[in-house]
């Protein structure tokens, strides 16, 4: 990174306000990003990531109405002047939704869309195709359509798409929100290698922060409320406080460093857990901390709700999506579904709850036979939320989205708002609910769409991803209130690709390999169990790293102490 280079990004008292909104989203930005930069913005969730993204690809005004005042300035272009066509010459997005910017009917033809565009040669087109779709791990879909992609398989086409335009800023937006966790480190690493290579600048908006940073950034810009409020070196920012008084996560080891009464300072380079200086005196902090702490509760035994035996299911005939599952989930649990993108997990529930039809096996609820019923009556029992919000937004008002279900079952107006409301608040969007759904972020949307499901009342929840695109703030507001219903009695199930919720909220993962159930263990023994982790493509966590620095052993004891004690800090609050 050379300072003295004319900057490639420019922000020069920029504002900019939609025109559906009465406020500036984003106020006085001032920011310049030089060519090879590799930066990272955080911030809360709706503090204008997203909208700041927006503005550097042009998404902002072009497609979303709105005055920008001030300048900005992108490789040397008039942003403010520009249109989308224009900017894309030198920016490639990938963007949060990775259904909205699907444009070719099969996985080769959107990965080839842009070659095609500047006229390549047929031959040299399907050859960088190729190359980039091994890059990412989808050449063996190439003729797939969207739809028959997993959440994690389309986020994969989106990043091949971006890799084969040849552009000078690369701007992702939440990158890693769909995928597992092996497939999220190897994005890490692939868009740093790309940047090495090409001397790309690239920009990344992303909540799991620790993920990030297993490559290195120059630069973290944290935002609150359309504001700068920070832009420092990562080591100078995760020695402050601002990450957590901002409501973002901060790297687990670094949380536990400070459980342990460590003081972290830059100097000790905090943003790696395998290089943060460990002095002997905060290495005996650790020791002292960890043996300070008991051993964890043991679970009790609790009567089967959900049974499934030998389940088997192909989308097509002769395939096999899913092989023999037999899993029990019993009353009051809370169960982490993990693996890797592909391996089964939405095809499972969908199943369960009445989507898709097995071709072998049975599933039982409450004892009963689940295959007799429909979807509807499924419902009442069972509430699933979905990865994608869009897939399952039907009203353009919240207050309605949230109302629907119980409308349609003939409940009258005022206990509909009673029930609504409550919910809106407890979902955190209770001063929002007269508002359109479309003025709302990613993440905003995805809390909707839980409200709308918590509102029926379900014995059983499942949450695809409940917690992507969220904030750290905002991730802990949706889980304590799982955990809180959890604890009234409703069952919770999730499908995650977070290692940090598995372990946090979730004493039982049941882990997915190639559609078949590979392992139904405590969630701290399925981390440690290093061939599990690589067959499932999950990720090590931080903390084991930390705890074997620290000639901590076991490691899982460790893990399950910081477990504890994070549970007890966050009931009580900082
Ligand atoms: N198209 C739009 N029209 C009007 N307002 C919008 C639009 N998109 C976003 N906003 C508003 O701008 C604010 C910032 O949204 P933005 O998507 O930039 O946040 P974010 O920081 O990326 O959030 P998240 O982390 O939840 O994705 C939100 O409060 C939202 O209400
Ligand atoms: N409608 C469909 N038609 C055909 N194949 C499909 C369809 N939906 C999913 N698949 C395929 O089934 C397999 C399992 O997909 P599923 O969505 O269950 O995976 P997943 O474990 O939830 O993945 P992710 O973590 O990426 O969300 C994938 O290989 C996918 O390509």
């Amino acid at each position: 990174m050379t300072n003295k280079q004319s900057p490639v990004i420019s922000f020069k008292n920029y504002s900019f306000q939609y025109r559906a909104q009465k406020r500036p989203t984003l106020t006085n930005i001032n920011l310049d990003i030089y060519p090879g930069e590799r930066v990272l913005i955080a911030g809360p969730s709706g503090c204008g990531k997203s909208t700041l993204a927006g503005c550097i690809n042009g998404l902002n005004p072009c497609s979303n109405p709105g005055k920008a005042t001030g300048e900005l300035i992108i490789d040397g272009v008039d942003a403010t002047k520009s249109s989308i066509f224009e900017l894309s010459a030198h920016v490639g997005t990938v963007l949060q939704d990775p259904d909205g910017q699907f444009i070719g009917l099969t996985v080769g033809e959107d990965i080839a869309f842009s070659l095609e565009n500047s006229c390549m040669p047929q031959d040299e087109m399907h050859q960088i195709t190729r190359k980039v779709a091994e890059l990412v791990k989808i050449n063996n879909h190439l003729d797939y359509a969207p739809h028959e992609l997993s959440g994690g398989q389309k986020q994969r086409v989106s990043l091949a798409g971006v890799m084969v335009d040849q552009v000078k800023i690369l701007l992702f937006d939440e990158p890693l929100a769909n995928l597992d966790p092996a497939t999220g480190k190897q994005t890490i690493e692939l868009i740093d290698e790309i940047q090495k290579e090409t001397d790309t600048t690239v920009v990344i908006i992303e909540h799991r922060l620790e993920d990030v940073l297993w490559r290195d950034v120059d630069r973290i810009i944290l935002i609150s409320e359309g504001r700068i409020l920070a832009d420092l070196h990562p080591d100078e920012l995760l020695a402050t406080d601002l990450l957590v008084e901002n409501g973002i996560r901060e790297p687990l080891y670094l949380t536990a460093m400070r459980y342990a009464g460590i003081t972290l300072t830059p100097e000790k380079k905090p943003s790696h857990a395998d290089t943060v200086t460990l002095p002997e005196n905060d290495v005996k902090q650790l020791q002292q901390w960890f043996q300070s702490r008991g051993a964890g509760k043991q679970e009790t035994e609790r009567e089967p709700l959900l049974e499934v035996k030998n389940l088997s299911f192909g989308y097509t005939k002769g395939e096999r999506t899913l092989q023999d599952v037999s899993l029990t989930i019993r009353k009051g649990e809370m169960v982490s579904i993990v693996g890797k993108n592909g391996a089964g997990k939405s095809t499972f529930s969908k199943l369960v709850c009445g989507f898709e039809d097995p071709d072998q096996g049975e599933i039982r609820f409450a004892g009963k036979d689940l295959l007799t019923e429909n979807i509807r009556h499924r419902a009442k029992h069972i509430g699933y939320v979905m990865q994608n919000p869009n897939q399952m937004i039907s009203k353009t008002m919240i207050f309605d989205e949230v109302a629907l279900s119980l409308r349609n079952t003939g409940m009258d107006e005022a206990a509909i708002r009673e029930q609504v409301e409550e919910t809106l608040k407890i979902c955190g969007l209770y001063p929002f609910r007269n508002w359109p759904i479309s003025a709302l972020s990613f993440g905003q949307k995805k809390r909707v769409t839980i409200a709308s499901v918590l509102v029926q009342n379900p014995e059983l929840i499942i949450l695809d991803e409940p917690t992507a695109g969220q904030d750290f703030y905002h991730y802990t507001e949706i889980m304590e209130f799982l955990r809180k219903l959890n604890e009234e009695g409703v069952t919770v199930v999730m499908i995650t690709h977070d290692m940090h919720l598995m372990l946090e909220y979730t004493s039982r993962a049941l882990v997915f390999a190639d559609g078949r159930l590979i392992a139904d263990d405590c969630a701290a023994a399925v981390l440690c169990n290093q061939k599990l982790v690589e067959r499932a493509a999950l990720k090590e966590t931080s903390l084991f790293t930390l705890a074997n620095r620290a000639g901590i052993a076991p490691a899982e004891a460790f893990v399950e102490c910081f477990i504890e004690e994070d549970r007890e800090v966050r009931s009580h609050g900082r």
